[in-house]
């Protein structure tokens, strides 16, 4: 498979290359060059089969022929046997035709895992095939830094550097990605919200020489292998509810556009998706879009869902290339707006396109609240933050026979103060996470400022020695 830029301007690359690359040299993300196609007889033949399987069967046209087949399967099994449930990712049942997806079975109890577990494990053998060492720098709002940090933790071929806004993520969160004793990883903690480490991130990668100097790669969702890893749990929970025989309905809780953008891709390969809901905290801006037609940021709200106080959602990138047929000049003139006045209209067959697939919802603080009170209530079952933003918003958008999946994004655990004022209970860590508070932290503070932090960076990357 090849990759093309949203922006169709850098170089065409093959998945090695595209992974290592993180963002495309003109600024846009890559996708593939065309959706694999997976037929009804294709799809009902992974019925029964093991998580591994089925991720191996459905990423392979992303990697085939850059990546040995035993290989792959090795490194795939690897990467879920991580996880500390036997199904990866299971289904559980919260309503009538409601189901939580929980992706939060990985080592850092977030969705985050599904991918970075693979993609730790991909880079180190991509790495060492070419003698190669490569600068992870990552920006998080909290969770994708936690995970990034346990998969490239003591890696011998990389170094990770993980931006995170000061004060704005949850003590668990900051304690995942603080506490490593391993000289490669590196906590730098931000003056400012993620809006402004997603920011330094993008300038570090539109600078040539420094992205040079450190063999500069990213691990947010902006690195399409990101995305191809989490293309795979559409699947094995379409298949537990019938697919391909029965369509089935999602609904994200949304930050960056990453895991529901996953959601569209399994859809364009013939996975039977109804709609795809996107579910939003006050932080609105992709539920305003789809309302209004025009993508305009505003100031970012703290909320109790800490993971998804983003204003800008860069993965709506990808969607919008391809709702406008793939039209690369669309895209530029979009973004071009957007970093001059801070907003863009969408052309009308792109909205209408968009409108067509997608449906979104927001729910307040005390929406996704009273949500956790409630399904603790009636079902017995703990929600975090995240996952009720996302069954507040899947209950407003109810319709036809489809079943609702909400995904279930991380572990009540991480999120334990917004939990227990919201319904009364504390939730506790798992027991192999126990003493997770009691470790010592070690971070630095960096204001937000490009030069500063790229200099950090090159003082401690390896790969610049
Ligand atoms: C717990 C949680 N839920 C939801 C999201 C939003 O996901 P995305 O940014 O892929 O839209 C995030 C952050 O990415 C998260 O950490
Ligand atoms: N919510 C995210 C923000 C970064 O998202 P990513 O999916 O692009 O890595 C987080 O937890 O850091």
């Amino acid at each position: 498979m090849k990759y093309i830029s949203t922006r169709g301007q850098a170089p065409v690359l093959g998945f090695c290359d595209t992974m290592l690359a993180g963002l495309a040299s003109d600024g846009g993300l890559y996708v593939p060059e065309t959706w694999p196609q997976f037929s009804a007889s294709e799809i009902h033949a992974l019925r029964g089969r093991s998580y591994a399987e089925i991720a191996v069967t459905v990423m392979w046209p992303f990697v085939e022929g850059e990546i040995d087949r035993a290989t792959f399967e090795g490194i795939v099994a690897e990467a879920y046997g991580t996880f500390r449930h036997e199904a990866v990712c299971p289904l559980v049942q919260t309503g009538a035709n409601e189901f939580v997806l929980e992706l939060f079975h990985g080592p850092t109890l977030a969705f985050k895992d599904v991918a970075m577990q693979l993609i730790g494990r991909l880079m180190d053998h991509v790495l060492a095939g070419r003698d190669e060492r490569a600068t992870i720098v990552g920006a998080t709002s909290g969770d994708t830094g936690g995970a990034a940090i346990e998969a490239f933790a003591g890696r011998e071929r990389t170094d990770i550097f993980i931006l995170f806004p000061k004060g704005r993520v949850s003590p668990v969160q900051q304690r995942q990605m603080t506490s490593s004793t391993e000289a490669n990883v590196h906590a730098l903690a931000i003056e400012g919200n993620f809006d402004d480490c997603q920011g330094l991130l993008k300038d570090m990668f539109n600078h040539p020489a420094f992205r040079q100097s450190v063999k500069l790669s990213g691990v947010n969702s902006i690195n399409w292998a990101r995305i191809m890893a989490q293309v795979v749990y559409y699947f094995t929970s379409a298949l537990s509810l019938g697919a391909p025989d029965r369509p089935v309905s999602f609904t994200v809780p949304t930050g960056n556009f990453g895991d529901i953008f996953a959601g569209h891709v399994a859809r364009q390969m013939g996975l039977p998706i109804e709609c795809l809901v996107i579910a939003t905290n006050d932080n609105d801006i992709l539920a305003r879009t789809l309302e209004t037609g025009t993508y305009e940021m505003r100031g970012v709200v703290k909320t109790t869902s800490p993971s998804m106080d983003i204003q800008v959602s860069s993965n709506f990138e990808r969607l919008l290339f391809d709702a406008s047929g793939r039209k690369a000049e669309e895209v530029r003139s979009a973004m071009a707006s957007l970093k001059q006045s801070s907003r863009f209209d969408l052309a009308g067959q792109t909205l209408s396109t968009i409108r067509a697939g997608f449906d979104a919802g927001t729910a307040h603080l005390a929406e996704s609240a009273a949500t956790i009170r409630e399904i603790r209530e009636k079902s017995g079952y703990l929600l975090d933050p995240h996952t009720a933003v996302g069954v507040h918003v899947a209950r407003q958008k109810v319709r036809g026979a489809a079943p609702m999946v909400v995904l279930g994004t991380a572990h009540p655990a991480k999120f334990p103060e917004a939990v227990r004022e919201a319904c009364g209970i504390e939730p506790e860590l798992p027991a192999w996470l126990g003493d997770l508070m009691e470790r010592h932290e070690n971070f630095t503070e960096l204001p937000s400022d490009l030069k500063i932090v790229e200099d950090h960076i090159s003082r401690h990357a390896r790969a610049t020695r």
